[in-house]
């Protein structure tokens, strides 16, 4: 350690700076005359009269010399001696002791308690002179030791310093290969002490893969430009210090460089070389940010299977390989059947993990040399770079439709998954990619049409149907701009009161060619492309719009209601997009009923509840729309704030004369009544079933019996015929169902519009 203090070094340092000589003698005169004697350039003297004046002049300044008197006025000379040489300096002053004190013995005792010499007044000058010249020399020589020893510690601290709070891994190796020195960073990044790699072979901390890589870097013998620089090279850690990721190494940066010493002895002339000089750099981290972003530009964050960009590559390469040397390659494409309920009814998270479920099982299906990839949402492709026969691709195709049949178990729920798969074969197919993937999609979409959950070859005519689905979403497109959208009403007749208390909005688009085209058959389109949205903005905003003329026109007590998809009662602004559109028409919030499949209550998540709580908070009034066919518990009427359910056409088409007996339907009005809610039966055709929901106690009807859907225009007639009808009593309506319809019908004939 340096025990020089900074002012001492300070001090030492300023070479040229003039030797200070102290006299110590209660005697002015001696004090002169020493003075006189020893006065010359480059020396400075002081005085002292006294040992504590001496003392206090010692402790403020450096002084390289004391002509010390032993007996002063207050303590001796040997107590200022043993002040002096006990205070521990580096360098402490040379003293002389100057003294009458003949006495051998005082002598002794001052040069062994520090004094340099000891001589006796009274002095011979040249005496005193040439000791003086001698110590202030020797002192010259020791100051410079003494500083360049500081100097040397100084600057090893500081290497050391440097080497030990390094983030790098610093070492030395013998030539051997055997460690000589390395620094404490070891223990830190590996796990090993450093006692435990001294002297033993770089291998103990090289990975097995990469000894041989290691061999040169760690025996490097260059200097300069020649010499290692920036290898990677993985080291292993120690059992105990493995980190938070699989492998059990780092990754290092490696530099090094030949260490040489002494002149061999027989090579006088030639450096002989000592070992290797070596920093290594832990660049694991970057290496796995490096690793990952690579990973992400080629594979699906979700499956972690190759994304369409790595696809395509390896489908380039394959068809190249098969122009080349001939043989076939497959390329599937396989979409799962109705995903979009379980995302719908289940919730994202559900979707994901099914969507992980269903990949893993895929890889399964297929050899090492194919390649599964995931092409977003629930569409996978399949490449089969080398296929013998065509037939071959089907064989694989069954296989994931067998894997696929068995359920799934996600969030302790059995989900059931089927696919459809459509194959296209290079070269029969095609010999680009794009062509090879629009008829592989062009055969899974024929599979789809034609009843979903298997496969199909891709064959040229299926061009025609997929060129028809591709223009009819072009089409989709512009009918919002072009006007084409219209909205049909559906009655809602009371029984009892036998009059229309609402009207259900149903879309139908007017195509320029294929003339009016009912909900099925765009609808599924909509949603698919995302059009959806706003599709349904123009439903709310048109619904409301002719909701208000009708009242305007003394309909006072009528009431709407717009269907509204399960996506789109997902979105953000679902409710004060509504009751803007209600504000804006000055509606009633009870004029309105949002109807809602039952699958939305499957979905249970808070976003749907409280949207439906907001939504009856303002009034607004909630119908389930197929009510019954989801099996959803009652537990979900309890909990969701649901105003009208409706009972699905489904049952109601199972009412005839010879079954009026329904249970799922009587089921259903006694859950209505024990819930206290609305009850509405859709899709009533006869009489029969009229009469039957009747007596069941269903008053509240819709169907084909009453009036199929029809354009504002004649709803409107309907409207003001009903009103003025006043014959028309209840139980004459329930004798003869046909009365409304037929009346109406004749009453849009005879009665011009008010
Ligand atoms: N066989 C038979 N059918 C009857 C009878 N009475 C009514 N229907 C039909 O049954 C459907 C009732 O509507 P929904 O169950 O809400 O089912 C609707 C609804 O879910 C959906 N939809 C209709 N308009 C819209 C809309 O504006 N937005 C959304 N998202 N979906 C809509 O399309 C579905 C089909 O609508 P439409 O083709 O208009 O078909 C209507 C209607 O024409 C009957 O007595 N017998």
């Amino acid at each position: 350690m340096n025990s020089l203090n900074t002012t001492t070094r300070a001090a030492l340092e300023r070479h040229d700076r003039p030797h200070s000589i102290l006299i110590v003698d209660d005697e002015p005169r001696m004090r002169t005359s020493l003075r006189i004697l020893l006065q010359e350039s480059g020396r400075e003297i002081l005085e002292s009269k006294s040992g504590g004046e001496a003392i206090a002049t010692l402790k403020t300044k450096q002084i390289d010399l004391v002509l010390l008197d032993i007996i002063l006025p207050d303590i001796s000379g040997l107590d200022v001696l043993e002040w002096i040489t006990s205070r521990g300096d580096a360098l402490p002053a040379s003293v002389i002791i100057v003294s009458v004190d003949d006495n051998i013995d005082s002598a002794i005792h001052a040069l062994r308690n520090g004094a340099s010499e000891y001589i006796r007044k009274p002095y011979e000058p040249e005496v005193i002179q040439h000791k003086v010249r001698n110590i202030l020399y020797r002192r010259h020589l020791e100051r410079d030791h003494v500083l360049i020893t500081s100097r040397l510690q100084h600057s090893e601290q500081l290497h050391r310093f440097l080497v030990e709070s390094s983030p790098d891994l610093i070492f030395t190796l013998d030539n051997s290969g055997c460690f000589t020195f390395i620094n404490s960073r070891i223990e830190s990044l590996l796990g090993f002490s450093r006692e435990e790699l001294i002297g033993s072979c770089y291998d103990t901390i090289v990975l097995a893969e990469d000894l041989k890589t290691a061999q040169h870097p760690f025996t490097e013998r260059r200097r300069g430009n020649r010499a290692t620089t920036n290898l990677e090279i993985r080291l292993k850690c120690t059992p105990s210090h493995y980190r938070n990721f699989e492998n059990h190494h780092i990754v290092v940066m490696m530099s090094s460089t030949g260490i040489y010493g002494e002149h061999d002895n027989d090579f006088p002339l030639a450096r002989c070389f000592s070992g290797t000089y070596g920093v290594a750099r832990d660049i694991t981290d970057r290496k796995i940010a490096e690793e990952t972003i690579a990973f992400q530009a080629f594979h699906d964050h979700l499956t972690h299977l190759p994304n369409q960009r790595l696809f395509k590559d390896r489908l380039e390469m394959a068809i190249t390989h098969s122009k080349r040397h001939g043989g076939m390659v497959g390329v599937m494409f396989i979409d799962l059947d109705r995903f979009k309920i379980v995302n719908d009814t289940h919730g994202h998270a559900a979707g994901d993990e099914l969507l992980k479920n269903v990949a893993h099982r895929l890889r399964h299906c297929i050899r090492a040399v194919d390649t599964l990839a995931r092409k977003g949402g629930d569409e996978f492709t399949v490449l089969l770079p080398d296929l013998m026969r065509a037939e071959d691709a089907a064989l694989i195709a069954e296989k994931i439709m067998h894997e696929l049949g068995i359920p799934f178990s996600v969030a302790g729920q059995k989900f059931h998954v089927s696919a459809s798969i459509g194959i296209a074969i290079v070269p029969r197919d095609g010999e680009s990619i794009d062509t090879l993937l629009k008829s592989a999609d062009i055969a899974m979409y024929r599979v789809k049409a034609s009843g979903k959950n298997g496969y199909r070859f891709f064959t040229p005519d299926m061009n025609i149907c997929y060129t028809k689905r591709i223009s009819l979403e072009n089409e989709l497109r512009q009918a919002i701009p072009n006007s084409e959208f219209e909205l049909f009403y559906q009655p809602q007749v009371s029984i009892n009161g036998a009059s229309i208390i609402g009207l259900e909005a149903l879309i139908r688009w007017r195509h320029p060619t294929h003339g009016l085209l009912n909900p099925g058959d765009f609808i599924e389109l909509a949603e698919e492309t995302g059009m959806i949205g706003t599709i349904t903005d123009w439903v709310l905003a048109e619904a409301c719009r002719q909701l208000a003329h009708w009242r305007s026109m003394g309909f006072s007590d009528l009431r709407i209601a717009v269907n509204v998809s399960p996506k789109e009662f997902e979105r953000d602004d679902m409710v004060e997009q509504l009751s803007r559109f209600m504000s804006t028409f000055q509606l009633p919030p009870d004029s309105l009923e949002v109807e809602i499949t039952e699958k939305i209550l499957l979905r249970d998540t808070p976003s749907v509840i409280n949207k439906m709580k907001t939504l009856r908070e303002r009034g607004i009034r909630i119908s389930i729309d197929d009510f019954g066919t989801c099996y959803s518990s009652l537990n979900y009427l309890r909990q969701f704030p649901i105003s009208t359910i409706k009972i699905d056409q489904s049952f109601v088409r199972d009412l005839s004369e010879e079954h009026r007996i329904s249970p799922i339907i009587q089921a259903i009005i006694g859950i209505a009544n024990g819930f206290g809610l609305h009850l509405l039966a859709e899709g009533v055709e006869t009489h029969c079933q009229m009469q039957t929901l009747h007596a069941l106690g269903c008053n509240e009807m819709q169907g084909y019996l009453f009036s199929r859907p029809a354009p504002a225009e004649q709803i409107e007639q309907m409207l003001c015929h009903t009103i003025s009808h006043t014959t028309l009593q209840s139980p004459d309506f329930l004798t003869h169902p046909q009365l409304l319809s037929p009346l109406l019908t004749q009453g849009l004939q005879e009665r011009p519009l008010a």
